[in-house]
């Protein structure tokens, strides 16, 4: 969180169920997080968590129920919204732009997620963790209160991890909130942590 958002944010499910082809996603779940928060979103393979990601991103909708999110939101998952033909430091501005951020943002986040050496190559020529990187960077520029990482660490390396543990941390200390789908748990403290089964419950 930045300046930009000088308010505490928050985060409310009500009862949100979700279908998906024929299968029951959630049924009826409720979740509330809080500013300075970091929640943990575990489970099997195919239990929901990208989709309940993308539920609170406004991404798909919801069969019934209510997201209610006081705060800016910013998604990072496997779709890299970066445009592979713009250069890492021009994809991100463009973004930042949108967020009503400065090319000063840019440079942090990208200095944030050790980027700023990969700011002139195209996105197309990232690797698999370079790739990564530049999403979580693109979640840092945008100034959002409301994070929401899905399997952020995936082929991180050690570096690039605490990199990415340093960032969430400085972001909650600071009132923002994280969502963070993983498979592993953090090696940062989280706040609580949500368990969806296959049977669309939290458990
Ligand atoms: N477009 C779709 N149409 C129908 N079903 C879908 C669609 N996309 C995903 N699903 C189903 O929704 C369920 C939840 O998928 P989701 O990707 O949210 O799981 P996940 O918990 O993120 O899994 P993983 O740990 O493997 O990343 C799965 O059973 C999946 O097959």
């Amino acid at each position: 969180m930045t300046s930009r958002q000088a308010y505490a944010p928050s985060l409310r499910l009500e009862n949100v169920t979700v279908i998906r082809g024929n299968r029951l996603v959630f049924n009826n779940l409720n979740l509330s997080v809080a500013a300075g928060e970091l929640l943990w979103v575990r489970g099997a393979n195919g239990c929901g968590k990208s989709t309940l990601f993308r539920v609170i991103a406004g991404l798909l909708g919801a069969f019934t129920g209510k997201v209610h999110a006081d705060g800016k939101l910013a998604l990072a998952d496997e779709n890299l919204a970066l445009d592979p033909n713009l250069t890492v430091g021009a994809a991100l501005h463009f973004w930042a732009q949108m967020d009503g951020a400065t090319l000063a943002d840019c440079d942090a986040a990208l200095a944030a997620m050790d980027l700023l050496s990969l700011a002139d190559i195209p996105v197309r020529y990232l690797s698999t963790g370079q790739r990564k990187r530049a999403a979580i960077a693109r979640v840092l520029a945008s100034g959002s209160a409301i994070w929401l990482l899905d399997e952020p660490y995936n082929g991180l390396d050690s570096a690039s991890s605490a990199h990415l543990d340093k960032a969430i941390l400085s972001h909650i200390a600071k009132g923002g909130i994280v969502l963070l789908a993983a498979h592993q748990s953090p090696s940062i403290n989280v706040s609580d942590s949500l368990i969806l089964d296959a049977k669309g419950r939290s458990v």
